[in-house]
């Protein structure tokens, strides 16, 4: 799988071309970002953004309604983003939302996107942390500003999501978060929004450093794929359109040149994959220094074993200012209870949001599981498309994602399904990147309906319309699974998930049936049989945090030791014994610590920590609660609950 998000440093090492001013153009007539904001410079023929008394956008007596007396932008006789001569790049910004840019904005629920908000009314919400800021029903509480307003009724979002109702007053607040809400929720606009505004209202007061060369964004969003990071960046310029906030994305797999030259005009807001982000540090292209925001997108995927030195290498070894003085955010549908542990070292006094049974797929997905030998999968899934196809609409065939566990097995499959008729294409780590966008262009439009792809697809991506997401090879985590089924059933609309499952998935019997429990779908008897045997407990599962991995684990484990390791390892008698919630960080309660107990503890190596925790534990190794005083029973904190 590591392939699949590869995204390592690139190769083009080509020194030609780069270079201030040999590519742009209007070089003349930049004027550096810590220059915005001052008035423009004589001889403007134009007032500049907000001109005369300020006005939030107000453009030279037309556009935003400038309103006199003040805004964000554009304050005292000029605004920032003002080239010499009153340029502005708002002057020239490409309308993301093509036509529809200056539609009437969406004034009730029936005209927003189609999401369907009762699905989710009920949802649970659980936050902890010091003094954590108190929701909002509207988008209008909070004071975003005009312009990033005008792009959500662009967007025809009317109300906030659960998760942005409850991430966007805290980050709004400048607390750090971490954040788990269920796929397709919204989480993109829940980070974006209090970074778009937050730099709206700071952009007076930077400074970024004069006369050196570089590229000093104010924001980072690290996402995992280079796919997520180019729909990252396409949300993120429709909700920063005339702003004056530039977002630019860096990511692997394309000419890094181009995107220097980009760079160089100026950024904001970068969106990045880890790989590109550290090649162009290495280059010393970019300087991390003015970060104020950072936000890691499937922020458990890039803390885990594949991504997890390079995020160290951005985050804590290159420039950028530590926790406490940058804001960080981190979002996703799931958060091990370990991947928390590493990622509370970036992170200040943080606030934990779980918006929903977190981890747990949503309702609105149908689950089905299959036994399926090996031997006849290709048959099966025919079957399903014929049927699918009959069903559909004018017989045509819905959006079908199809999960496979390798590179070759998605070639292959992929051949095998046009062969016989099924127009598909795919999407994997050893497709170039044209090819992987023509492929995901080509999906969306419906021109090739089947998509075969690995778990490069599985995160984040927000595809409209996928009916059918297959798990024909299951994953090994049902994390990954959370994920994969998720590229269907968004933003409160329906989907169905298929998987295939047999005798080489038996560790995820388990996991799987709990979840499918958990989102209320029927779980075949056979499946609970392959779940209720012990002996199957080896699996790769990291859902030790509650339900689900929902849970803030610097609640579970603050004064929970004791009662045995639970869910992954961990021996009799250990526990936490205080990791986390105690004054002062985690390791240091007395008599405590993360691992620090003989026989016990997390991992139950004395002084160290163990993912997955191997020793002497109740659900890998040692028998799922057959020990008494060990494993999942009462009391037991770690287990699921
Ligand atoms: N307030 C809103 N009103 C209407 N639609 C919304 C709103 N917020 C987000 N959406 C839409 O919901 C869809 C899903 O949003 P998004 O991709 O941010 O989900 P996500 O939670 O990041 O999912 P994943 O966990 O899969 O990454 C998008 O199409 C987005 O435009």
């Amino acid at each position: 799988m590591s392939s699949s998000w590869a995204d390592v440093s690139e190769s083009e090492r080509a020194q030609s071309g780069w270079g201030y001013g040999n590519s742009r153009p209007s070089r003349t007539n930049y004027v550096p970002p810590h220059l915005r904001g001052r008035g423009p410079s004589p001889g403007s023929d134009r007032g500049g953004y907000g001109g005369g008394g300020g006005g939030y956008g107000g453009r030279g007596g037309q556009g935003y309604g400038g309103r006199g007396g003040g805004g964000y932008v554009g304050r005292g006789g000029g605004g920032w983003n003002n080239r010499s001569g009153g340029w502005d790049r708002r002057d020239t910004e490409t309308n993301p939302f093509g036509n529809d840019g200056n539609a009437e904005p969406a004034v009730n629920e029936q005209d927003n996107t189609g999401i369907n908000f009762e699905a989710y009314e009920d949802i649970p919400i659980e936050t902890s942390g010091d003094n954590v800021p108190p929701p909002v029903n509207t988008f209008a509480e909070i004071d975003l500003g005009e312009a990033l307003n005008l792009n959500i009724q662009r967007c025809k979002y009317v109300k906030p999501t659960p998760v942005q109702r409850n991430a966007i007053p805290i980050l709004a607040a400048g607390r750090d978060l971490m954040a788990c809400a269920q796929t397709g929720s919204g989480k993109t606009a829940a980070f974006c929004f209090p970074i778009i505004s937050g730099i709206m209202k700071e952009q007076q007061n930077v400074e970024r450093p004069r006369g050196v060369r570089g590229v000093y964004p104010l924001a980072v969003i690290l996402s995992p794929t280079r796919e997520l990071a180019c729909q990252i960046h396409d949300e993120a310029r429709k909700f920063s359109y005339q702003t004056g906030v530039k977002v630019v994305v860096a990511y692997g797999g394309t000419p890094v040149n181009q995107q220097i030259r980009e760079l160089e005009r100026g950024v904001d807001i970068l969106v990045a994959t880890p790989g590109r982000l550290n090649d162009l540090l290495e280059r010393g292209r970019v300087s991390l220094q003015m970060v104020k925001y950072l936000a890691l997108d499937e922020a458990d995927r890039m803390l885990d074993m594949g991504f997890e030195p390079q995020i160290r290498k951005i985050v804590q070894q290159m420039d950028m200012p530590p926790p406490g003085v940058r804001q960080t955010m981190l979002f996703s549908a799931t958060f091990p209870r370990e991947i928390q542990r590493l990622a509370s070292d970036f992170l200040s006094n943080y606030i934990f949001l779980a918006v929903g049974r977190v981890g747990s797929s949503t309702d609105l997905i149908v689950q089905r599981v299959e036994f399926v030998h090996d031997s006849d999968k290709r048959s099966h899934l025919m079957d399903l498309l014929h049927a699918q196809r009959e069903n559909g609409n004018q017989g045509k065939q819905a959006l079908t994602l199809v999960f496979v566990e390798t590179k070759k097995g998605a070639d292959s499959l992929e051949n095998w399904l046009c062969m016989n008729g099924f127009p598909a294409t795919t999407i994997h780590g050893d497709r170039s990147q044209q090819e992987r966008e023509v492929a995901l262009r080509s999906f969306k439009t419906g021109r090739t309906p089947i998509l075969v792809a690995t778990d490069v697809a599985a995160r984040g991506l927000d595809i409209p319309h996928v009916a059918h997401v297959v798990n024909f090879d299951l994953p090994n985590d049902i994390d990954d699974y959370v994920h994969r089924i998720g590229r269907t059933g968004r933003a409160g609309n329906s989907g169905l998930a298929t998987a295939f499952f047999n005798d080489n998935n038996t560790s995820m019997a388990k996991p799987l049936a709990e979840l499918m429990q958990e989102a209320n779908q029927e779980v075949p008897d056979w499946l609970s049989r392959y779940a209720s045997r012990a002996s199957f407990g080896g699996g790769k599962n990291r859902r030790s945090g509650g339900r689900f991995g929902g849970r803030d684990f610097r609640r579970e484990s603050f004064g929970q030791g004791g009662g045995g390791g639970g869910y992954y390892g961990g021996g009799g008698g250990g526990g936490y014994g205080g990791y986390g919630a105690m004054p002062g960080g985690y390791g240091n309660a007395p008599g405590g610590g993360y691992g620090n107990v003989p026989g016990g503890g997390y991992g139950a190596v004395p002084g160290g920590y163990v993912p997955y925790g191997r020793g002497g534990g109740a659900y890998y190794g040692g028998g799922y609660g057959a020990v008494p005083n060990q494993g999942y029973g009462p009391g037991v904190a770690s287990a699921w609950d």
